[in-house]
């Protein structure tokens, strides 16, 4: 053990090892694009659960397991933050978003939105979500190649829209398809490798997508600011902490940029999975569609929450492939994990998807078996944080149970209205460049029932 000259009984990290610098300038970004779990498992084995990285030419650290992970996601010590992280991953796009502030800022501002997630909020939120749900599902033309990520994505836009927006009258559908467009485009700087705004690339696209977010968003602020409605976007204009604080345009606009994509991608990600290994499992496609079949057309929240099986079957979903497969922070002080030092200016990757496979924790990890969630296995309950799809700490996921009221509500049509197979044997070819997507559209054979 090499130990630190300043803290006795703690290590320095290990040196990186001369097979696992990588690419020159790339280091093993391309190794996570290819296969994240390979790199994760490769660092487990050569360095356990503080390991070095080089990626993208620098040293980083990242934290595997559930004790390394959640060392850094309590942040007992406020060695971390998760802002100038973040945006070296995403840019500026989604700035000054609730995930990108930290300590007291972030306090303020995230006390303040939780007022736009209160239960009684979620309850109107999601009653709203079963028109644009029936609408665009009537308009799905089944067949036996049918991609089912893109027709998601576009679904959850149209969710969000109603839910969030509270329409958006005065946008053309062409117009709305160039909203998603810039989302995408937003997500997809986290994949650039030229951090600059010049022409043909990502990062020039985001900048574009970012100034077409914006210009949407105003046009409608002033009529939400001066109606209330029962929207996210009104909620926001209206919501004050109880010491009175409120949020001005610029944080209405902030937030709603980085709500919008926060709940888009992960729930369209969650989606998509649960359509795979439904359709590989229709024994469980079946038992979910018995519970959905004896509720009425439009549940609310609470009869949502009880689809018990679909509950496991979203909860074994979200651990096979986590919508945010790795969380990222930097250290602003010395600090330490599991008796290793990390000094101050260090990125850190987080990767709550390696402790969502490991055989220390899960039995038989790669199998699809939602019933180890079930109250007799708890399996999640091996450690606090062995299933972590929605991160922890102080910035653990505002819109856990808004996310979960969503995906369920689209299921819950989609099972009673749908049936659909996948070849058992179909691996999805995942594009981990943002985050993880089907890159082949998720082909399923979809029929109406
Ligand atoms: C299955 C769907 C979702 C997953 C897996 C997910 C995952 C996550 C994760 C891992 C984080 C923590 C990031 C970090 O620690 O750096 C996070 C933060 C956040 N998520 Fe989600 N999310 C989902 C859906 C949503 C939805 C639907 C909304 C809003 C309606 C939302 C709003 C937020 C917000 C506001 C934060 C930042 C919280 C803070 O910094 O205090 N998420 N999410």
């Amino acid at each position: 053990m090499v130990e630190s000259s300043a803290v006795p009984g703690v290590r320095e990290l290990p040196p990186i090892r001369p097979g696992d610098t990588g690419l020159p300038l790339l280091g093993r970004a391309l190794d996570y694009a290819r296969d994240p779990m390979a790199l994760f498992r490769r660092q487990w084995e050569h360095y356990g659960p503080v390991a070095p990285i080089r990626i993208l030419g620098s040293t980083r650290v990242m934290l595997l397991g559930p004790d390394a992970c959640e060392a850094a996601l309590r942040n007992r010590g406020k060695a971390f933050v998760s802002g100038p992280a973040w945006t070296r991953v995403v840019g500026p796009f989604f700035r000054r978003g609730l995930m990108f502030l930290d300590f007291d800022e972030h306090l303020l501002h995230r006390r303040i939105m939780q007022h736009a997630f209160t239960r009684r909020r979620l309850e109107s939120y999601s009653a709203a979500m079963h028109p644009a749900i029936e609408t665009t599902l009537a308009r799905w033309e089944p067949g036996r190649s049918f991609r089912a990520y893109p027709a998601l994505k576009k679904l959850t836009l149209a969710i969000a829209t109603d839910t969030f927006m509270g329409g958006a009258p005065d946008t053309t559908p062409d117009e709305m398809d160039r909203i998603n467009r810039a989302f995408v485009d937003c997500v997809q700087s986290a994949g650039a490798i030229v951090h600059a705004d010049l022409p043909f690339t990502r990062w020039h696209r985001a900048h574009r997508g970012r100034r077409t977010l914006d210009r949407f968003l105003r046009h409608y602020l002033p009529e939400r600011r001066a109606t209330r409605t029962d929207d996210l976007f009104s909620v926001l204009c209206h919501i004050e902490s109880e010491d009175g604080e409120r949020f001005s345009d610029d944080d209405v606009v902030n937030h709603m940029i980085f709500l919008l994509m926060a709940a888009h991608d992960t729930s369209t990600i969650t989606l998509s999975t649960m359509l795979q290994y439904l359709g590989q499992h229709p024994e469980w496609q079946q038992r979910c569609r018995r519970e959905s079949l004896a509720l009425g057309p439009r549940p609310d929240l609470r009869e949502l929450e009880d689809l018990t099986s679909l509950d496991l079957a979203m909860k074994e979903c979200l651990r096979l492939r986590a919508p945010v497969p790795v969380v990222v922070r930097r250290t602003v002080a010395d600090t330490e994990v599991l008796g290793t030092r990390i000094p101050a200016d260090t990125d850190v990757v987080v990767t709550p998807q390696f402790s969502h496979m490991m055989p220390e924790y899960w039995t038989d990890p790669l199998a699809f078996d939602p019933d180890r969630f079930a109250a007799d296995r708890r399996e999640d309950r091996s450690h606090p944080y062995a299933w972590e799809p929605f991160g922890g700490g102080v910035h653990k996921c505002l819109g856990m149970y808004f996310a979960g009221g969503e995906v369920k509500a689209v299921m819950h049509h989609l099972l009673r209205g749908h049936q659909w197979r996948v070849d058992p044997g179909y691996v999805a070819p995942i594009n981990n460049h943002s985050l993880p997507f089907p890159s082949d559209g998720q082909p399923i054979d979809l029929d109406r029932r």
